[in-house]
């Protein structure tokens, strides 16, 4: 049998927890890839912050063998991925590189949100979808209702589905099987030329830039002179391999094939995701089908604590936007911060993530500023003005309408949640404009929001009123006019423009109590009274003040225990470190993140 025809390239999907990256451990097992004593739970989700959360944030592709009834061994090239809304750009580049999906739906959960929105993507591609009920080795298990949904929500026909427990491994051979059986070998392309498409990237810190690609047509080498279409870059590789899971180097790297290329280039920034690579000896004529570029959508600063650190911040940011096409940076100043950058995430578990990371792989220390979207600013002369730094409103009496943007919220929940649901809708500024019964159980509702408002705690609310039932996708739907006031907050008097945001006019009042009250609370008293105001157009129209008091940190020290005061007085200087001066007030690194949480009034 021609090589080709031995290789498998697939990937998992599914809704969030549903339970992939258990799957993903059992066919490395089953494989024989990694030996069951050295498998730790969900292998593939190598960041410290992902076992953590258990949740997956990157794409991991792996490699397989396996040997069929047929005889013949086949390579298998599994690419795990995440599962969250804000990470769907992760998904729709791994199916690039696949013939075939594996469709996960747990069984006590059925079809949710991502399941639908993922379906719809591996169609889009052409993949060959394997439907799987998972989960099966629970008691609250429902097959039947698994099937209706498949049937009624993603038209895949019941006869289709595998079910197994990847807890337990039931049913894991099966599926191996309908792997080989049912997902296309990949296939030459027509055109001549080598062709390898970059579906990730990683730095590594003693290799260098490392991509993850799948060859379409050719093959790579060591030593191989390649192109980068999307530049124009001229290299050479280094290495090629695949992953076993952890990198293993391989003579070359043929059609057909997923693996890592390693180019000898200096900068991260000489490689993009969805590029494609080509050899300068067998060139392609034109590039492979690259991805939807990603577009951020929500902003925020990030500042190092201490400037003295910005130029390694700078780097550390050029190496996680290797890894993370969709993470934007440029830099920016703030009169309370000083430098740092404006980033874009694509929403907010995003920039979560990055932040995590940021401080974690890179150990920075940062202050991150309230996320804001973009903002469409018509002037009274006419100019638009893109606004996605509350700083950068301009002045109000030049304004003529400001627009935000809007998104499609598509809400999957049990039907006795629908008032709940509606209502948590309407309080954030949207309108129901459908709801659609898919079972006798459950209903989508589709709802039109303001994009900012579902930024903070949308999902979260929904999780709670829902009892963790209800799920969420969201398209963006254009942008529309809203009475939006840019608002400020005064510390000591003094505007400190990390804490502006831009707020809905009727929730001005409260959401600037609401701040004001929780600065109160996270800014330590200082050697003079504070005041904390917020302010609209310069009214201001909340305050509150803190206190005057002087910290004693030894007057708890009796007797005289020098080590002891010591280790006091030590742990009060790394708390100051963590504080920024802003005019003469210190404010601690919390307070940053305080006015981010659970905002109940906005
Ligand atoms: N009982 C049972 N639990 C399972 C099974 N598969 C996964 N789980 C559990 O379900 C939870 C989610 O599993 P993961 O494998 O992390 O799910 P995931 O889909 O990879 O999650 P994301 O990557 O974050 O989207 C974990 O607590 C697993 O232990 C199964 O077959 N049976």
């Amino acid at each position: 049998m021609a090589k080709l025809e031995l290789i498998r390239n697939f990937c998992i999907i599914a809704h969030i927890d549903h339970g992939k990256s258990t799957l993903a451990d059992r066919l490395l097992e089953l494989t024989g890839t990694v030996a069951a004593r050295d498998l730790q739970e969900q292998l593939l989700d190598g960041m410290d912050l992902e076992r953590e959360r258990g949740i997956t944030i990157k794409s991991h592709p792996v490699r397989m063998h396996y040997k069929h009834e047929d005889g013949n061994t086949y390579e298998l090239n599994l690419i795990d991925t995440p599962g969250h809304v804000d990470f769907a750009y992760e998904v729709s580049r791994s199916l690039g590189a696949c013939e075939g999906a594996i469709l996960l739906i747990d069984a006590t959960q059925g079809v949710q949100a991502q399941t639908v929105a993922n379906v719809n993507l591996a169609i889009r591609q052409n993949l060959k979808i394997i439907p799987v009920i998972n989960k099966i080795d629970l008691p609250a298990s429902n097959l039947p209702l698994c099937y209706e949904q498949m049937e009624e929500i993603l038209a895949l026909p019941r006869e289709e589905a595998l079910s197994v427990s990847g807890k337990t491994g039931e049913g894991v051979p099966e599926l191996l099987r309908a792997v080989i059986e049912r997902i296309p070998h990949p296939v030459l392309l027509d055109e001549r030329g080598a062709s390898a498409l970059i579906f990730d990237s990683n730095y590594d810190a003693y290799r260098g830039v490392v991509n993850y690609v799948r060859v379409k047509n050719g093959s790579f080498k060591r030593g191989t002179k390649i192109r980068l279409f999307n530049n124009g870059i001229e290299s050479e590789v280094k290495e090629v391999g695949f992953f076993g899971p952890e990198m293993r180097a391989d003579e070359e790297l043929a059609a057909g094939s997923v693996g890592y290329l390693i180019p000898n280039l200096k900068s991260p920034a000489d490689t993009k995701m969805g590029d494609t690579i080509t050899d300068i000896k067998d060139p392609c004529d034109k590039p492979l089908p690259g991805f939807k570029e990603v577009r951020p959508m929500v902003f925020s600063g990030i500042y190092p604590i201490d400037t003295a650190d910005y130029e390694q911040l700078k780097a550390s940011m050029a190496k996680l936007q290797l890894n993370d096409a969709a993470f934007m940076y440029q830099a920016e100043t703030s009169a309370a911060l000083g430098f740092g950058f404006r980033c874009g995430f694509l929403g907010l578990l995003h920039m979560e993530i990055i932040q995590e990371r940021l401080r974690r792989e890179y150990n920075m220390d940062i202050i991150a500023t309230y996320p804001s979207v973009i903002y469409h600013v018509y002037m009274k002369s006419g100019e638009m003005i893109q606004v996605d730094n509350p700083v950068f409103m301009p002045d109000p009496s030049g304004i003529e309408r400001i627009e935000e943007p809007i998104i499609d919220c598509h809400i999957m929940i049990p039907t006795e949640y629908i008032g709940d649901v509606m209502n948590l809708v309407m309080s954030k500024r949207g309108i129901c404009t459908n709801t659609n019964s898919i079972d006798a159980n459950h209903v989508i509702i589709t709802a039109r929001l303001p994009m900012h408002e579902i930024l903070i705690d949308f999902h979260d609310k929904l999780k709670s009123i829902t009892r963790g039932y209800g799920s969420m996708d969201y398209e963006p739907a254009g942008y529309q006019a809203g009475k939006l006031v840019k608002m400020d907050i005064l510390v000591n008097g003094e505007p400190v423009d990390a804490f502006s945001s831009i707020v809905h006019v009727d929730m001005a009042y409260s959401r600037g109590r609401q701040l004001a009250e929780r600065l109160r609370d996270v800014i330590p008293p200082q050697m003079f009274t504070i005041a904390i105001q917020a302010a609209v157009g310069g009214k201001v129209i909340a305050r509150e003040s803190i206190k005057q008091l002087r910290k004693n940190v030894l007057a708890k020290c009796y007797g005289g225990d020098i080590s002891r005061k010591r280790k006091l007085l030590e742990k009060q200087k790394e708390g100051k470190k963590r504080m920024k001066l802003i005019g003469q007030v210190n404010i601690p690194q919390e307070a940053f993140v305080a006015v981010l949480k659970n905002s109940d009034v906005n």
